[in-house]
């Protein structure tokens, strides 16, 4: 009877004690000594993986090694981190803070992993580099395998919840010799997608059939001995979907877009650099390429932007690279910049036509058909259009009634008739084409007519700007109406952000 008192008395004891190690940090502290004894008692080898590499281009392994480690089940127990905000709505993202270490087992092996940062205070930089400690006897046993461990937990949580990015470059610091950072990302949320942008449908079909014919491109391109890339041109009015496509685009192919501000470049090796550390599977956007020749810059010559347009600069940073230019329009646009191998595809954004009004109707409004369609396409003949933009501005004004919007539109198609009639412009009629380039590219020029009829409407000021006052006053008329019935909970700016 004593023995089982006896057995009871310890039973309790060592529960009380379990109890009493695991409510307190006791039993965290026991295990941490020990891991701290263990380590001094081995020999430790560390392995450096920095975030640019000599040539001041993004390590890849870097970028891979940062994904890994912010997904390990020890970041969440380790005594402090960063929590920050994630794609989902109320959704967090644990991630590792400044010299902060954390560690990892592979194998049987204990592995620590630490966020180096070294503040460059003069140059307002931080230079970051993951290090790798672990035990010299584990080196020869799991190293390679651990690093392909990384690669494939990496890329299979890439692929599971890919952000696409939106990177855009910073202006160069007085002093700094390299461009070290210099990409400034923003999470991509730009709406648009190749179903909301109004688009000739077969175009959109060939646009769609020519991007992922470059997706699986890669031996041929590397057979051939060529950097794969494609280079595409959208030119065309202004608010006829230029930036909305490019968006659509990167979202297409999952690709990140790097916004290159040519005015925000110091010089031809500063582009060079920029584009260094560009990735691949990347769209690499320079908006309003037309614009900066014309202001005459100093700061990037001809040649650095031909040389940037061949991809030579890419071809030392991985390849998968989608380039794509706007203008409003190529007609002043040295030949050289548009030559085949330069521009693969030329892809013409026109106004308004009614094809496209349909589908801006069936985004903005819902509507697919509706009585007054027939009276929009008979005004749409006699040659009277907008742009997409201020169509779709005038729907989401009037969203509230699809009757008060489809009339808005047509007296801001009558303003326009009248305002052409008025006008001693001459204007030839005729309609967009799109035709295969003689070297098999596919492209979509302005063929004479209504190309020339938007170039009158956009550049004749004799006639431009009676037409924006009418509109300004058309605006203001139905957003007073718009707003009565709507209510003010219910504004909406009627503007797409931009993809900058
Ligand atoms: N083809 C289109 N389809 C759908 N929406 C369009 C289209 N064109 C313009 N829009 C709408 O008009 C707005 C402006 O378009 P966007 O900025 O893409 O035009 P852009 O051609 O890039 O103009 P800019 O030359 O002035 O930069 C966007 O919010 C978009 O919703
Ligand atoms: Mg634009």
């Amino acid at each position: 009877m004593a023995f089982f008192i006896l057995l009871l008395i310890i039973l309790c004891f060592l529960v009380s004690v379990r109890l009493f190690l695991y409510r307190t940090t006791l039993i965290y502290r026991l295990k941490k000594w020990g891991h701290w004894i263990e380590d001094q008692i081995h020999v430790h080898q560390s392995l450096k993986v920095p975030e640019f590499n000599g040539n001041n281009q993004e390590n890849l392994f870097y970028r891979k090694v940062s994904t890994y480690l912010n997904s390990l089940s020890t970041i969440e127990d380790s005594d402090f981190t960063n929590i920050i905000s994630g794609e989902k709505p109320n959704g967090i993202v644990l991630c590792l803070d400044d010299d902060q270490t954390i560690h990892d087992t592979f194998l049987g092996a204990r592995v620590y992993w630490t966020n180096k940062v070294e503040k460059i205070e003069e140059k307002n930089l931080r230079k970051k580099t993951f290090l790798l400690k672990l035990k010299k006897k584990d080196k020869r046993r799991i190293l390679q395998s651990y690093i392909q461990h990384i690669f494939r937990a990496s890329e299979d949580i890439e692929s599971r919840c890919k952000e696409l990015k939106l990177y855009m470059n910073s202006e160069t610091l007085s002093g700094d010799h390299g461009s070290i950072g210099r990409w400034r990302s923003v999470r991509l949320s730009h709406p648009a997608t190749l179903e909301t942008v109004a688009m000739d449908s077969d175009l959109k079909k060939k646009v769609k059939s020519d991007l992922e014919a470059f997706l699986k491109s890669k031996q041929y391109y590397h057979r051939l001995g060529r950097v794969w890339k494609r280079s595409y041109l959208l030119y065309g009015p202004s608010g006829t979907g230029k930036s909305s496509f490019i968006a659509a685009m990167a979202k297409f192919l999952s690709y990140d877009v790097y916004d290159i501000d040519l005015l925000k470049i110091k010089d031809d090796s500063d582009l060079k650099m920029l584009l260094l550390q560009t990735t691949s599977k990347s769209l690499i956007v320079v908006e309003d390429l037309d614009r900066f020749i014309s202001s005459n810059s100093k700061a990037v010559s001809l040649s650095g932007i031909l040389n940037f347009m061949d991809g030579i600069l890419n071809s030392s940073c991985g390849d998968e690279k989608l380039m794509v230019f706007t203008m409003n329009s190529k007609e002043k646009i040295d030949p050289a910049i548009l030559r085949p191998g330069r521009i693969d595809v030329h892809l013409y954004f026109p106004l308004c036509n009614f094809n496209s009004f349909r589908t801006l109707a069936n985004n903005c409004l819902g509507v697919k058909d509706h009585k007054l369609f027939p009276q929009v396409e008979e005004i749409f003949q006699t040659g009277a259009t907008m742009s997409p933009a201020e169509m779709s501005e005038l729907m989401i004004s009037n969203r509230g009634s699809p009757g008060r919007a489809l009339r808005s539109v047509i007296t801001a198609l009558q303003i326009n008739v009248d305002a052409r009639v008025a006008s001693t412009s001459t204007s030839v009629g005729g309609k967009n084409g799109m035709r295969l380039h003689h070297d098999g590219v596919l492209a979509v020029e302005k063929s004479s007519s209504l190309a020339e009829t938007s170039s009158v409407l956009v550049m004749d000021s004799s006639c431009s700007v009676p037409v924006v006052k009418e509109f300004q006053k058309l605006y203001g008329l139905l957003r007073m109406k718009g707003s009565k019935k709507i209510g003010p909970s219910d504004q909406y700016s009627g503007s797409m952000e931009r993809s900058r």
